[in-house]
């Protein structure tokens, strides 16, 4: 009981009730997923193909043995823990000589995986290496390490939780910049750490809420102990939901920032995305409706990782497949985090001039799109103006892009919106941080009432010329700042979580604090349990609770030698 007391840290009420504690309901929580894994593995850890050296790792209890194997009595005299010797390696069998190589010697539990670990580092050459790991494979008791097998030895070995391991595949996977920071961080355990304290935290609620069920009848104890622990889960709470707002910066950064390019046909999307990736990813012509499907460059803009995706016009068609391109270009646009809505200044200047207002010009023409339709809120809508919005709604494609490209057309549609005084109120709310509309064709007409217009919105605004290059500095500028708002910095404030699978536990770990205290009301067991499973879906996090399932499907993702 002493030893349970003094590793839990436990709150003061429990540590009273010592005389009862067969009676303490079993700490299920602590038990944690251990495989037994004692066997020994190695496998080339640098990457593969000829290069200046190689580095083969060898980790378990028979490392050691290896090493005599291969290396011979030599091996004892010279290998000091952590120092690199200079040491010819041998075929085991044969003794013939491999290679000259530096041998590196990490005793467990001071090594990566907790275990013994060797590394050779060999010549790079592939005759080289594959005759080390034939030799090593002669040597009975060692294996070639399957995908991620070295980065489960140290979880197992208690030498990284789960974000930890999570942090190393990304930073071996890191492209960018901003990847590789967070990456960094993750590995460093700072993601983990949140995770455990709240998980700590919740496990002295639990033991409060247990003491209390066992012993409220018998023993003084304290009245206001459930008060405390409400107290507390609430404020975990609070800090949980704070972490899960976070805008999906983490994940943002992990995973790459969706931008997509979209607009009306020929006003040169694909020449934008040509120019941003600076080669001709996609093909442009005068045809309109000539990109069909999406295009997508995945990109590094200044360090953040980016999927850049073009996509068809919108356009009333008559063309199967172009419609498709186009049901596939709204679907992209609405899931995107950025959309660049572009315009051709020769074809929609009048547009821009005629429009009362900015928010109205902006909703006209998106809404024409059909692109704004999930950031209009139905239920005023369709009280406001049923047949318009309803229709607009409901047959966006058909009804819409019969009128797209007619400018007249827009300029009713935008002074129907002014009509709708409410619904120019609800337009106004428009979330304008994830739209920038670049005007192109700039080379076209230079008209200051029009320069001025796009200069008084240039937040949201800016002017280029694909064919010149004017104005693209500015707008990459400008595409540079969405894009860091976005994402945020991985390396200011609290770390954010980077995966849907935290994500996934967290909200399940709310809901469970969210039933506690109306449990609480009637049945303390039915809310003790409650809590139990909160805990558990923060120990999933960690891997403080894990099944081989959920092992398998993180570690997979790993490269052999990782
Ligand atoms: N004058 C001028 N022409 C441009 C500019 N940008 C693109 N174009 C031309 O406009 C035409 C259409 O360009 P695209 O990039 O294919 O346009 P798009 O929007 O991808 O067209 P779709 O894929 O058919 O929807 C091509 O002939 C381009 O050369 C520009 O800044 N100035
Ligand atoms: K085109
Ligand atoms: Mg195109």
């Amino acid at each position: 009981m002493f030893q349970f007391q003094r590793t839990m840290g436990l709150a003061k009420t429990i540590i009273t009730f010592t005389k009862n504690i067969r009676k303490v309901r079993h700490f299920r929580y602590f038990t944690s997923y251990r495989p037994n894994n004692s066997h020994t593995i190695f496998a080339l850890s640098s990457g593969s193909g000829k290069c200046g050296v190689a580095v083969i790792r060898i980790s378990g209890p028979k490392a050691k043995l290896a090493i005599e194997r291969i290396v011979g009595d030599k091996a004892n005299i010279k290998l000091k823990p952590r120092t690199a010797a200079l040491l010819k390696l041998y075929e085991p069998n044969t003794q013939e000589m491999l290679d000259k190589a530096l041998v590196l010697w990490f005793p467990g539990p001071h090594s990566f995986t907790g275990e013994d670990i060797v590394e050779f580092h060999v010549h790079g050459g592939s005759a080289v290496i594959s005759s080390v790991l034939t030799a090593l494979g002669s040597i009975a008791g060692l294996k070639p390490a399957q995908p991620g097998e070295f980065a489960k030895q140290a979880f197992v070995n208690g030498k990284l939780d789960l974000t930890e391991v999570e942090g190393l595949g990304d930073l071996i996977h890191a492209e960018t910049e901003v990847q590789r920071r967070q990456a960094l961080r993750q590995m460093g355990g700072e993601l983990g750490q949140i995770y455990s304290q709240w998980r700590t935290r919740l496990i002295k609620c639990l033991a409060n809420t247990e003491a209390f069920i066992d012993f409220h009848e018998e023993e003084n104890i304290e009245d206001d102990i459930l008060d405390s622990v409400i107290a507390e889960i609430s404020k975990i709470k609070n800090e949980v939901s704070a972490h899960l707002q976070d805008c999906r910066h983490g994940e943002r950064r992990r995973d790459g920032l969706h931008v997509v390019i979209i607009g009306e046909p020929n006003v040169g999307k694909s020449s934008l995305l040509n120019a941003i990736c600076q080669r001709p990813a996609a093909i442009v012509s005068t045809i309109a409706g000539t990109t069909r499907d999406v295009v997508e460059t995945a990109l590094n803009i200044a360090g953040y990782p980016v999927l850049l995706s073009d996509t068809a016009g919108l356009q009333n068609t008559s063309d199967v497949v172009e419609k498709e391109g186009i049901l596939r270009a709204m679907a992209r646009a609405t899931a995107a985090d950025l959309k660049i809505i572009v315009l051709d200044i020769s074809k929609h200047a009048n547009i821009l001039l005629t429009s009362p207002s900015f928010e109205n010009f902006i909703a006209s023409y998106m809404g024409c799109l059909g692109v704004l339709q999930d950031q209009i809120d139905d239920s005023n809508i369709s009280k406001s103006a049923p047949g318009f919005f309803s229709q607009l709604k409901s047959e966006n494609q058909k009804t819409i892009f019969k009128t797209a490209g007619e400018t007249d057309t827009y300029i009713t549609f935008f002074k129907s919106f002014e009509e709708q005084s409410s619904i120019s109120k609800k337009l106004r709310t428009f979330d304008l941080s994830n739209i920038l509309i670049v005007v192109n064709k700039s080379d076209m007409v230079a008209d200051n009432k029009i320069l001025d217009f796009i200069q008084a919105h240039s937040d949201v605004m800016c002017r280029i010329s694909c064919k010149s290059g004017d104005g693209f500095d500015s707008f990459m500028k400008k595409l540079v700042e969405r894009i860091q708002n976005l994402c945020g910095n991985p390396t200011v404030g609290s770390p954010s979580l980077t995966q849907a699978r935290h994500r996934h536990h967290l909200n399940k770990c709310q809901q469970y604090l969210t039933e506690f205290p109306p449990y609480l009301q009637n049945d303390v067991v039915m809310a003790a349990e409650k809590l139990r499973l909160a805990v558990r879906e923060l120990a999933n996090i960690t891997g403080a609770v894990s099944t081989e399932d959920v092992l398998d499907v993180i570690f997979r993702d790993f490269c052999i030698g990782k």
